[in-house]
């Protein structure tokens, strides 16, 4: 690994928790952290579990402590290769980050119905630890400012396959029309990146003092554009993947300071081997994760409650246009019985929503750039619904929808948008399975299967 510049070790010297001679003798060993989160809507026991984590064998699964349906692997394996990871049974995402799990479920009470933001999102790793903490009542907006990782973003979300999700594409300032709409806004900064120095040896280069400066004032700029749209009371979650005292507790104690905010603690087990800090000025709690020390990346992570603001008022309440009542009939055919989804007409497409969420469908809608928002089912002619890939992998999908499983040989010909031979009495619309999980569609065809896996997802690797 290249040398760890020297103005970033001086930097570190007198912070809670660094050790100089474990943290570069940490970036010099070759061992590399792997871990996944299992998606627990299509996961949801444990006999599902034991064969994901099953056929990586002899890898070793062992759980992470401050997640629940985590786990280490004691390898790295090929994830483009397992057809259970397209179906989105996992997301593979760096260990210390899923502690915003815990964050979460110690700092809002998740049995209320919650508006929650991830304003920062893409490529959606914390979006689904997020989707995975709230219940169905509850809508997680995942907003990414950036054109082409919003649409990444898009992807990941529709393997999570959840409904009472919407995924934007704004600049932080744009927030500021929904004052007081959020119960929850989880702000993962974009920040100079020192935290991920063991997993991309390529970030040191770009690595400056300067650049820590520019990243404290554009996460100041970003707090201050989103926080009008956190109502009182409202819970923050920040946290970055940098060291720099200016990127984290100082941008903690700004807050304190100017967004009449407060500290809000989180429990934490001394065998995690996470450092709680204690910022300068406010002495408010803070969590620095050091590779090392923790079994994961850097991080740094802090909560805290806005204890003053607004709470959201839509004076005109916006319209939806719905699909006829026959067409409500033939849609809800397709999804498991008492699923409580309304079918939103947009453009020549029905998107599936949860009932429960059409207002706040309506006002995020109005105020954002849409670029994704609940299950789009796809196009509903006189004759047929053209499902859409989004729907095989709803978790709303109804389980007596023609099916076909299909080897693991046979699920990455499917993947890669090659041409099935597969034995089939079935006719028309069926989904293409795997180990019972949905990968997308095929139509099949007196003498041929057209595969409808999208073109744009398609395994290009040849090897493993
Ligand atoms: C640390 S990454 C987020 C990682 C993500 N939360 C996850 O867990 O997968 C920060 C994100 O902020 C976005 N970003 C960059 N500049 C931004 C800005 N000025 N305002 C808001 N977001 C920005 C980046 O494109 C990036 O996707």
């Amino acid at each position: 690994m290249a040398d760890l510049p020297i103005a970033l070790l001086d930097s570190l010297q007198n912070l809670p928790g660094y050790d100089a001679t474990s943290f570069i003798a940490v970036h010099n060993s070759p061992e590399r952290v792997t871990s996944i989160r299992l998606n627990p809507f299509k996961i949801s026991n444990s006999s599902a579990q034991n064969r994901v984590l099953g056929q990586f064998a002899p890898i070793e699964a062992t759980s992470i402590p401050w997640c629940p349906g985590a786990f280490y692997l004691s390898e790295r394996p090929s994830f483009t290769f397992d057809p259970n990871f397209h179906a989105g049974a996992y997301y593979v995402q760096e260990a210390s980050s899923m502690f915003l799990a815990h964050a979460f479920n110690h700092t809002v009470d998740t049995s209320q119905r919650l508006m929650v933001l991830d304003l920062c999102a893409a490529p959606g790793g914390k979006s689904t630890v997020l989707q995975s903490c709230i219940n169905k009542e509850s809508l997680l907006v995942a907003n990414e400012v950036i054109k082409t990782r919003a649409a990444l973003l898009a992807d990941n979300l529709t393997k999570w396959g959840t409904a009472n999700t919407m995924v934007t594409n704004n600049d932080p300032r744009d927030f500021a029309k929904l004052d007081g709409f959020f119960d929850v806004m989880v702000v993962d900064a974009p920040c100079s990146g020192s935290g991920l120095f063991r997993r991309d040896p390529n970030a040191i280069q770009e690595w400056s003092e300067d650049n820590v400066v520019l990243c404290s004032q554009r996460q100041q700029r970003i707090l201050a554009d989103a926080l009008p749209a956190l109502k009182e009371n409202g819970v923050l979650i920040y946290a970055t993947c940098s060291y720099s005292f200016a990127e984290d507790e100082a941008i903690v104690d700004w807050l304190i300071e100017e967004f009449d905010m407060e500290s809000l603690p989180v429990p934490i087990e001394d065998a995690w081997g996470i450092v709680h800090s204690s910022t300068p000025k406010q002495g408010a709690a803070a969590y620095r994760f050091y590779p090392g020390k923790v079994k994961g990346e850097g991080l740094f992570m802090a909560c805290l409650r806005k204890k003053s603001g607004g709470d959201y008022y839509a004076k005109n309440k916006p319209a939806l246009t719905y699909v006829s009542k026959q067409d409500t009939a033939r849609m809800e055919a397709w999804l498991q019985p008492g699923a409580e989804m309304s079918f939103i007409q947009h453009q020549s497409d029905v998107i599936i929503f949860p009932q429960s969420l059409t207002n706040e469908f309506a006002i995020i809608q109005k105020n954002l750039y849409l670029k994704k928002a609940g299950i789009n089912a796809g196009q509903l002619t006189a004759k047929e619904l053209i499902p859409s890939h989004q729907l095989a992998l709803a978790n709303c999908l109804a389980n007596n929808i023609p099916s076909v499983q299909l080897s693991k040989e046979d699920a990455l010909k499917y993947l890669r948008r090659d041409d099935l031979q597969v034995q089939s009495n079935l006719k028309g619309w069926a989904l293409m399975q795997y180990e019972e999980l949905n990968l997308g569609w095929a139509k099949i065809l007196p003498n041929r299967i057209n595969n409808y896996y999208p073109k744009e997802l398609r395994i290009l690797k040849e090897n493993i």
